[in-house]
């Protein structure tokens, strides 16, 4: 069976001013099977915000190959890059970045419209998604009337609003307190196990990396164990 991500010797540089001053990543090997949950674990400047950029095709490695669900999608034009990201990737990050001016119910439908799902489907998708986080009753609500935790648990359903086969989540829980953390981040992993989701998460608590099913270490730019 494919895997829904592999990464093959992926290798990434900032010039700084010279030619590759700043190796970034120096050979990343790294795969999420189907339905795993795989925890990216690294010090803070290691890359794994670059890393996940490059897996998620917001960004292009300098050697190596990206491929998602079996397809090569390394040196796809621009514009299958974006449909693919659209279709099959979710991204999450430490700051929820929802859309104020909109309820919590319009933030989770809007990217499904954009993806010609109709408004009925889109709106019930969404009420099951926030049912599954416990945030349906919050649905009407905008943003700013949130709590930090509810806000994040909105991104959440946002993000697997489309049925991505990939979730890429930097930091999920990393902007939350330490209790309400550990209850979002169960809530996340109930929304990605109902969904049988891939995901690859990063997050520098190790007692959240030890939940998912497998933890792999990003160090000085390469994979360690
Ligand atoms: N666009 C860029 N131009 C130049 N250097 C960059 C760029 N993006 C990242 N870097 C550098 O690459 C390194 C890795 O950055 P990255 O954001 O991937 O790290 P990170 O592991 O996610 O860090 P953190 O945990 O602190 O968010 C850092 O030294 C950063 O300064």
């Amino acid at each position: 069976m494919n895997n829904t991500l592999s990464l093959t010797n992926i290798r990434k540089g900032y010039n700084h001013g010279k030619p590759n001053e700043v190796q970034v990543l120096r050979g990343v090997d790294l795969t999420v099977g189907q339905g795993e949950v795989v925890a990216l674990v690294a010090p803070s400047g290691a890359g794994k915000s670059t890393l996940l950029h490059i897996a998620g095709l917001l960004d292009t490695a300098d050697e190596g190959r990206v491929e998602i669900a079996g397809q090569d999608v390394t040196d796809l034009p621009d514009r299958k890059r974006t449909a693919m990201r659209r279709a099959d990737v979710g991204f999450i990050y430490q700051f929820h970045h929802l859309l104020p001016e909109f309820s919590a119910a319009e933030n989770i439908i809007l990217p499904q419209l954009a993806n010609g799902v109709s408004q009925t489907d889109a709106h019930a998708q969404a009420i099951a998604l926030m049912d599954t986080v416990g945030v349906a009753h919050r649905a009407d609500h905008r943003p700013a009337a949130l709590s930090g935790g509810e806000q994040q648990r909105v991104a959440f359903c946002r993000a697997l609003a489309n049925k991505p086969r990939l979730l890429l989540a930097d930091e999920p829980t990393g902007n939350l307190d330490p209790d309400t953390s550990d209850r979002v981040f169960d809530a996340l992993m109930t929304l990605v196990r109902s969904t049988g989701l891939s995901a690859l998460i990063a997050t520098h608590n190790l007692d959240l990396a030890a939940r998912m099913d497998r933890t792999v270490k990003l160090d000085a730019g390469q994979i360690v164990v």
